[in-house]
């Protein structure tokens, strides 16, 4: 499998975050009126309780002492009504700034081929589109409230400090800029290790799902241990970094508290001096005291800030892999409408049809040619891997053709768009898929404005009339994938869902499989009454399932060996009698 292109520049993941950012301009300046209001309530505050301290001391002058503690009181108003609209208005932005992304990101893999989607795998889709963009969001969330403000309260902060003493200005300076180089290196070293954290839940995600999903065949082959240890691997090679990342947490935290109480001694010591010397007041190094702790407060929570954002950067980046992706099946820029009610006689042709998966080294169909009628039943019958399926999802443009043309209403469909082209198709897929809810939402699938009337037609024509035993009928609730339902009961779900649909064109992949031969029967007989005016597509194994078509073909290896109706086929066609004369012995033949 190959993996997709990847540049994990971080001009990639800047473009994507501005591009993020843009709708929420106004927020933005918002935010940044709000935190300088913040900021400046916060630093007014020991600025006037270090003058109250002074008049105190030196005059007692209780006018001054009440203007001083009227200004504190003020800047804390604003300090606070600042910092409270800045956590809410952060807040809302980031959430919305998350939303965006998942979205984005869903809406491009919605886009994506098959291959497109195994470049990239399962586990790795999920992680991107949901964990991924939780990180970007509580990334941005912390970089707005614990690192934007840094800058600014430091050079406040500092400047404050040298306006009352330059010795003690150089000593907060020198405090500064030492606990600065902490955070540099402290992120220098776990910053990669935040990166690879990201790929490690890529693996634990995807091995979890995999070994939920097959929890039966692996109880049912004895291979819990086995699977034990897998996911052990994986959970301890997570477990190992997120340990590692957080000693130097740890580390950092205990040198910049050290350093926090180092400097509040300091301050005392040398201010004492100071203001011994005369070059100081006393009330001033309370001032000073609060401008230290603040700045190491700042620093300390912006440093854990920072070390998520190379994570983010890579979780960006990741994202932006995926929105970078050009799908391999993408609508034509002159893309034409398909002519209203049009009711050609030939719903689809394949002309001389070739198709390469883009990871294969051969084709997996040669040169196919045949027409899909309106009011005619085509079969194609062959052995597993003989590209049956393949046929089914070119049609619905799952995958184009690389040689020769397939068209649908007389036009190519790579000039039609996907929307235009599958909404007069109804698939019924090799895997019938239900999804969780009810019934009656997982008929509408097929047409959402059907009326309870036609769902209860079309479960009549796929057999499943099942459904009126249900206590809830149509309300019945349906878990994700349909498993509350028998593999039979599912094909028939799908088949009603399918049925509900108007289209041009019924495709049945392999959706008689699981249906025993009386019901098989049936349901061909009731879709035989009410297909007439559309082309049918029955993919089969068994040849009694397609023994009245209009047409059948025989694939083999990717190529039609035969092409008529039964009869023709038992006289002219080897591989097709093989097919039948082998079900026959079996049993299984015709009815
Ligand atoms: N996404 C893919 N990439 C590469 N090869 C693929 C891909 N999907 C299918 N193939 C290959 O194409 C061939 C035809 O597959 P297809 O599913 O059409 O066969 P089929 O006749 O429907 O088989 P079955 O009867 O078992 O369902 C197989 O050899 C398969 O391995």
């Amino acid at each position: 499998m190959s993996e997709p292109k990847r540049d994990y520049s971080k001009r990639t993941a800047a473009r994507l975050l501005l591009s993020l950012l843009a709708p929420y301009k106004v927020t933005l300046a918002a935010i940044l009126v709000a935190a300088l209001c913040d900021m400046s309530g916060m630093l007014y505050i020991p600025t006037q309780l270090s003058a109250m301290i002074n008049v105190a001391v030196n005059s007692r002058d209780m006018s001054a002492l009440m203007g001083h503690g009227v200004a504190m009181l003020i800047a804390a108003f604003v300090g606070s009504g600042g910092y409270i609209a800045t956590v809410y208005l952060t807040s809302r932005l980031c959430a919305k700034v998350g939303r965006d992304l998942r979205l984005r990101v869903y809406e491009a893999s919605l886009a994506f081929s098959a291959s497109d989607f195994n470049a990239f795998g399962t586990g790795s889709m999920i992680t991107r589109t949901l964990s991924d963009a939780n990180v970007v969001q509580q990334t941005l969330l912390m970089s707005i409230l614990m690192i934007f403000p840094v800058p600014i309260a430091c050079v406040i902060a500092v400047s404050l400090a040298f306006s009352t003493d330059v010795v003690m200005g150089w000593l907060l300076l020198s405090v500064t800029l030492a606990v600065i180089a902490i955070c540099v290196v402290a992120v220098a070293k776990s910053a990669p290790i935040f990166t690879r954290l990201q790929g490690f839940i890529d693996n634990m995600n995807t091995r979890l799902r995999e070994s939920i999903t097959g929890v039966r065949v692996i109880r049912a082959f004895g291979k819990e241990a086995h699977e034990r240890g897998r996911l052990d691997e994986t959970f301890t090679d997570f477990a190992t970094n997120a340990i590692r990342v957080n000693v130097v947490f740890a580390l950092t935290d205990s040198i910049t508290f050290f350093l926090m109480n180092a400097v509040e001694a300091a301050i005392m010591w040398v201010g004492a001096d100071r203001v011994g010397a005369h070059a100081m007041q006393i009330g001033s190094i309370s001032a000073l005291v609060e401008y230290a702790m603040l700045i190491m407060l700042f620093l300390m929570m912006a440093q854990f800030a920072i070390l998520q954002v190379p994570r983010a950067l890579a979780c960006l980046t990741r994202a932006a892999d995926v929105l970078d992706v050009d799908p391999e099946i993408a609508d034509d820029a002159c893309a034409v409408a398909l002519p209203a009610g049009e009711r050609g006689e030939e719903v689809a042709r394949f002309d001389h049809v070739s198709m390469r998966f883009s990871d294969a080294d051969e084709d997996t169909l040669h040169d196919i040619s045949f027409a899909l009628r309106r009011g005619e039943v085509t079969a194609i019958i062959g052995n597993t891997g003989s590209g049956k399926s393949t046929v089914a999802r070119m049609l619905l443009r799952f995958n184009d053709a690389t040689g020769g043309s397939l068209s649908f209403g007389g036009v190519d469909v790579r000039r039609l768009t996907q929307a235009d082209l599958r909404a007069r198709i109804a698939y019924v897929p090799q895997k019938a898929w239900l999804f969780s809810g009810t019934i009656a939402e997982n008929l509408r699938h097929g047409d959402a404005s059907a009326s309870d009337a036609r769902l209860w037609h079309a479960l009549d024509v796929a057999q499943a009339g099942f459904v009126r035993d249900l206590p809830d009928a149509l309300g019945t609730r349906v878990a994700q994938g349909g498993t509350n339902f028998s593999g039979g009961q599912r094909q028939r779900l799908a088949i009603a869902r399918a049925l509900v649909r108007r289209a041009d064109l019924y495709v049945f992949d392999d959706s008689f499989s699981a249906l025993d031969y009386k019901t098989d029967a049936a349901l061909r007989h009731a879709l035989a009454g009410e297909l007439t005016d559309a082309a049918t597509l029955i993919i089969a194994q068994r040849v009694s399932t397609i023994h009245d078509a209009d047409q059948i073909v025989v694939l083999k290896d990717g190529e039609v060996v035969g092409l008529g109706r039964h009869d023709e086929l038992m006289g002219s066609c080897p591989t097709y009698r093989e097919i039948a004369e082998s079900q026959s012995r079996g049993g299984a033949a015709d009815e």
